[in-house]
């Protein structure tokens, strides 16, 4: 994908405002215009106004025969000259001032691209949450109703959006909450002046689809409601006529494209993002602990910790940072957060689809906040923080996730060999609460957590022998309503050899200096 240097307006909340004051200028620039076609119109109704006074009083005069020569002359003066010069008049177009969009950084249009990453977006979110089109159109988000509702042309683009990737099914969904939506007579768009959509638009498309699913009943049927609510269309009815040859002779047409498998599983995101799923977990109670043996300063102020799993090793660490500290790196990185990439099978960075979101770099000295969140990781987790990467400050926008996958970069054969680093363990700390969505999921492990500000998630990618555990792999799960902030923090397998030392059985890991120790 060579759209590296596009905004990705869909993938973050960062570039909103900038669009919402796009948005804004847009249409201060229409009402410019629109104030220009008045004036103009107010100007050619007073000249018919004036046109009518004066034929009025030439009329007036019982017979034209006896229209004075003064009048006569100035009629045909009027009618030779003037007339050309209200052609010239009406001829000429009322300008609308141009925007400098491609000049300007900040005044950059959403292109079909970030449609694209905004249709596919909802429609990963309706898959992971089993979401319905007519809820989402309602404003029903996974058994929460808010206050806003989706316009007939907003249901119309996702569905045509599902009918380019045959994906029938939703498509038929989304325009059946189109058409409902349209009964609704729910908030007005203005497009609604200029393309519709009409009922009759909508119905004709539901038969498209229909045809798409080979409904073929079910298209002649919303073929006849199209007709029903059109003036005679031809067109459509041309369509109609086909099909209904078509089925008699039982050759409904040119073969259609399978519909793809919607699987969850196809696209790497667990089934239970909810959070609301039976299934093993070891852990069957709240766990918790106070941990002040990591570091002589926990003494003064243990660190709540909450233990998740044991093996592998996962604890929520709480109030972790602190509201400023939260705010103070994302406004930090607002300016320099970029879409975020993801290595290939060719070891490229690219922009992908299985991880939607922007980030960007900090080091431990970027901020205040930087600075104090090293030292309290330090002291949480008993390791040395000084072999780890910088901090990544990440941002999901609309339907934002990660696809599972593991943090580690190694294969494990080649963990010990040429002095390469791994990720012995990860740190996730969340910067904001996310009212619906956005959990970090844990598959193997039916874990789920919901992002809350403050709180710190902190794993062991590697056993005690190094190894990969495999049941670390995790997903960010798509956010459904309100963005996520989180920073994460990778901590070096080199550099930890005496904080967790390699050791074959977890009846030694009492001698591990290091955090697991709160669990013995
Ligand atoms: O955002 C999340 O919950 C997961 C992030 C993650 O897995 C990562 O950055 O490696
Ligand atoms: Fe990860």
């Amino acid at each position: 994908e060579n759209n590296d240097t596009q905004p990705r307006f869909a993938r973050s909340v960062v570039n909103m405002d900038d669009l919402l004051n796009l948005e804004d200028d847009l249409v201060t620039n229409l009402e410019g215009f629109a104030q220009k076609l008045s004036q103009k119109a107010r100007t050619v109704r007073w000249g018919i106004q004036l046109m009518r006074e004066q034929l009025e009083r030439i009329k007036e005069d019982k017979s034209l025969e006896f229209l004075d020569s003064f009048k006569s002359y100035s009629l045909i003066r009027h009618m030779q000259a003037d007339w050309l010069m209200w052609k010239q008049y009406l001829e000429q177009p009322v300008i609308l001032d141009q925007l400098n969009y491609n000049g300007s950084e900040n005044l950059k249009m959403p292109l079909e691209l970030d449609l694209l990453d905004a249709a596919e977006a909802i429609r990963r979110m309706q898959a992971t949450y089993g979401l319905l089109s007519n809820d989402i159109a309602k404003g029903l988000l996974d058994g929460v109703q808010y206050n806003s509702t989706l316009a007939p042309i907003d249901c119309l683009a996702m569905g045509h959006h599902l009918m380019n990737q045959s994906r029938w099914t939703m498509a038929e969904q989304w325009i059946l909450a189109a058409i409902e939506a349209q009964e609704r007579k729910g908030p007005r768009t203005e497009m609604m002046l200029l393309s519709g959509p009409s009922k009759s638009e909508l119905y004709r498309t539901l038969a498209k689809v229909r045809i798409g699913k080979r409904n073929a009943e079910g298209a002649l049927k919303a073929y006849r409601a199209a007709l029903k609510h059109s003036p005679p269309d031809p067109e459509i009815f041309q369509e109609y006529q086909h099909l209904k040859w078509g089925v008699l002779t039982s050759s409904a047409g040119e073969p259609i494209a399978e519909e793809p498998n919607d699987d969850i599983e196809e696209m790497e995101l667990p089934p239970c993002c909810s959070g609301r799923c039976e299934g093993p977990r070891k852990l069957k109670r709240l766990y918790c602990v106070y941990n002040c043996a990591t570091a002589a300063f926990l003494r003064l102020a243990p660190i709540k910790t909450e233990i998740l799993s044991i093996d592998p090793f996962v604890v929520l660490l709480h109030d972790m940072v602190s509201p400023k500290e939260a705010a103070l790196i994302r406004s930090s990185s607002k300016s320099t957060i970029f879409p975020s990439e993801t290595v290939n099978a060719a070891n490229d960075f690219v922009v992908s689809k299985f991880r939607t979101s922007k980030s960007v770099w900090l080091d431990r000295d970027a901020n205040e906040a930087t600075v104090k969140l090293t030292q309290r990781l330090a002291d949480a987790t008993g390791l040395d923080v000084k072999h780890s990467e910088h901090f990544q400050v990440i941002n999901y926008g609309i339907g934002g996730v990660f696809e599972s996958h593991f943090d580690t970069t190694l294969e494990d054969t080649n963990r010990f060999v040429g002095g390469f680093i791994d990720r012995i363990a990860t740190t996730l700390f969340y910067l904001n609460d996310v009212p619906q969505g956005g959990a970090t999921h844990f598959p193997g492990l039916n874990i789920t957590v919901f992002p809350r500000l403050g709180a710190a998630l902190f794993w062991y990618n590697l056993d005690t022998q190094g190894m990969l555990q495999v049941r670390t792999m995790h997903t960010g799960c798509p956010v459904i309503v309100g963005s996520k902030w989180v920073v994460s923090k990778w901590i070096d397998d080199k550099g930890q050899e005496f904080r967790r030392p390699c050791i074959r059985s977890r009846s030694d890991s009492k001698y591990l200096p290091s955090i697991e120790r709160i669990i013995l």
